[in-house]
């Protein structure tokens, strides 16, 4: 049983599209549609949105996924969705340029959908996408806030195709709403509506081997190109991007190696996995015994390791003014299966069974850093939030958490 609240019609006004609840009714049962509505407004791009009530009992629990553009984003979020298990697919039947990916458990936004300048735009008004002028924060925060709680909306779609705003889609409240881009710390009240948040923070070296790989070999284009468009995102990147890693409960920093004496590759990587202390739901992973600074090196007789090898750091730090525990792996795994080794030596990974980091990571061999820290720590992270989130739940519904967990 829940706490659900009745919505009656409303009068409209030019700033907010969410009626205002009149009566709370305890008792109801947790899924149970109270009252529909239709509620209309003007967008500046002349758009009208419509706004559908649901009982707000079972609230969407919002994660929030910072990173620029080609930095793993999106392979984060083919993770993330395999841990809860069915396919992650854009909404049926809608825009086939849609950037909004569905599954049973998760929805998936794109933040380029809250740009208010499209591609013409942004070049009439010499602004760059990560310009906060080139995007809609307020309809942003507007329609977060009324996912979480439980109404659906028309979310606009940037068409990366065409470069232009495309009519909107109806996003129905997940179970949980994962927000990823350029700005989901950027706006003080997005970010109060976050019960976790990530930053993806990619060094300028490893950037620029990603993009390189991506860009030049996949996409044709040259490297003075890829060049060019990096520099010229930086002011922007700087101001306004990488900031918001300040905010985030984890970062996954992926710098190039320092096992390799000047590695100019940026094959071989240093990936820090940095936990913010004290989160409500979020036990920060550790190597051997939590809350001391150990140095491991796994390459004895249970891990093949051929040059440059593995090394795992882990300890206590601070990252700017907060307290966080950093577990770092530097280097490469020759094979995956032998992953089992590394894993049974963390703790608090949040596994619902013994292996199941490497088994989410040998069913996702071919993406992109599975040999390396970038996919251990993005698996981890999706089995965090799967914690998280079950926790959260639990918490609202007073229902007992269930007791399977291997650690
Ligand atoms: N962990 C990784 N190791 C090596 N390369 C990676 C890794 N993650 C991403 N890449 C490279 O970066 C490219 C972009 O990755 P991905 O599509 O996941 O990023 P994105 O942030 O979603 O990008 P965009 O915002 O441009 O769509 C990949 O095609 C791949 O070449
Ligand atoms: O930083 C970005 C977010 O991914 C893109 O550059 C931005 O969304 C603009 O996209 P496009 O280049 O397709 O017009």
């Amino acid at each position: 049983m829940a706490i659900c609240t009745v919505y009656t019609s409303h009068s409209l006004n030019s700033t907010c599209s969410i009626p205002t609840p009149t009566k709370t009714y305890l008792g109801f049962n947790q899924k149970q549609v109270i009252f529909f509505t239709t509620s209309k407004r003007s967008n500046r791009r002349g758009s009208s949105y419509s706004t559908e009530i649901s009982c707000a009992a079972e609230k969407t629990v919002v994660i929030g996924l910072a990173a620029d553009s080609g930095c793993g984003k999106s392979t984060f979020m083919r993770r993330l969705t395999s841990v809860f298990g069915g396919a992650a697919e854009p909404p049926k039947g809608g825009n086939p340029d849609s950037n909004t990916l569905i599954s049973d458990t998760t929805t998936v936004i794109c933040l380029d959908d809250y740009h208010s300048l499209d591609r013409t735009g942004r070049k009439v008004n010499k602004v760059t996408a990560l310009d906060p002028k080139a995007n809609d924060f307020d309809l942003m925060y507007e329609q977060v806030k009324a996912l979480k709680e439980g109404i659906a909306v028309q979310k606009p779609i940037y068409n990366h195709v065409s470069g232009l705003l495309d009519p909107p889609e109806l996003i129905k409240p997940p179970k949980i709403l994962v927000i990823e881009g350029l700005h989901p710390m950027y706006d003080a009240r997005v970010r109060e509506l976050l019960d976790f948040s990530i930053y993806l923070d990619i060094s300028n070296e490893v950037k620029f081997a990603w993009k390189i790989q991506r860009d030049m070999a996949e996409r044709g284009h040259s490297l003075e190109s890829i060049k060019a468009s990096i520099e010229a995102r930086k002011p922007d990147f700087d101001a306004y991007i990488d900031p918001q890693k300040q905010y985030a409960d984890a970062v996954i920093e992926v710098l190039p190696t320092t096992l390799i004496p000047d590695d100019n590759e940026g094959k071989v990587l240093r990936v820090r996995l940095i936990m913010k202390e004290g989160v409500k739901y979020f036990n920060p992973v550790y190597l051997f015994d939590e809350g001391s600074t150990i140095s491991w090196i796994p390459c004895g007789r249970k891990l093949t390791c051929s040059y440059p090898g593995i090394k795992f750091n882990y300890g206590p730090d601070a990252y700017y003014d907060n307290e966080v525990s950093v577990l770092e792996m530097d280097g490469q795994f020759d094979r995956l299966d032998e992953l089992i080794y590394v894993e049974s030596h963390l703790s608090n990974i949040s596994t619902k069974f013994y292996g199941e980091v490497t088994q989410q990571m040998l069913k996702h061999a071919d993406f992109p850093g599975s040999n390396n820290g970038t996919g251990l720590f993005q698996t981890i992270v999706g089995l965090k939030i799967r914690d998280l989130y079950e926790q959260l739940i639990a918490s609202r519904t007073g229902a007992p958490l269930e007791a399977s967990k291997v650690k």
